[in-house]
């Protein structure tokens, strides 16, 4: 699978960690940064991973940052981006199932590399339900488009 990871100084140990995983287990990998754990700001790592999700240059994004939060809110505001801030593999299982996430936020601060190996995993290995949750997320996608997310009365 083609994954875009990406992180700010915070939270740059673990994406080194996750892409190194990653590219362990046979995936394409497309790190936007940043590269080092010199201070700088995550929006604009968050925002060109997510655009590349949004574009379908790459089918998953992985971001971290310290608290996992910043890059989170960042990427949501891509539309086509479902990112949830996950900190085990129950709540990316589910955030994969209901929800259809496509980007993973990660916390450095809160969670551990062999952790974060299991969300990641649990992240690309578990599919979508669809069904009741296929409308739902028709729905989150006409919030974006401004409309009130309500269902058409067809639904
Ligand atoms: O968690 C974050 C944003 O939600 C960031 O990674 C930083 O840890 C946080 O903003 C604190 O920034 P600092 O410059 O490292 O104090």
């Amino acid at each position: 699978m083609r994954i875009v990871v990406g992180s700010d100084h915070a939270g740059f140990e673990l994406k080194q960690h996750v892409k190194s995983t990653l590219e362990a287990a046979g995936h394409d990998v497309v790190d936007v940064g940043t590269t080092s754990a010199e201070s700088t700001d995550y929006p604009p790592f968050a925002a060109q991973a997510a655009r590349a999700v949004a574009a379908g240059d790459a089918e998953r994004g992985v971001l971290v940052c310290g608290s996992g939060n910043g890059v989170t809110i960042t990427a949501n505001k891509i539309d086509g981006i479902r990112a949830v801030n996950a900190h085990d593999a129950d709540e990316a299982t589910m955030a994969r199932r209901h929800n259809g996430i496509n980007v993973l936020g990660l916390s450095q601060a809160r969670v551990a590399a062999d952790d974060a190996d299991a969300i990641v995993a649990a992240f690309l290995d578990t599919d979508f339900d669809g069904g009741r949750h296929e409308r739902r997320v028709g729905e989150i996608a006409d919030v974006e488009r401004g409309g009130d997310g309500r269902p058409p009365a067809s639904a």
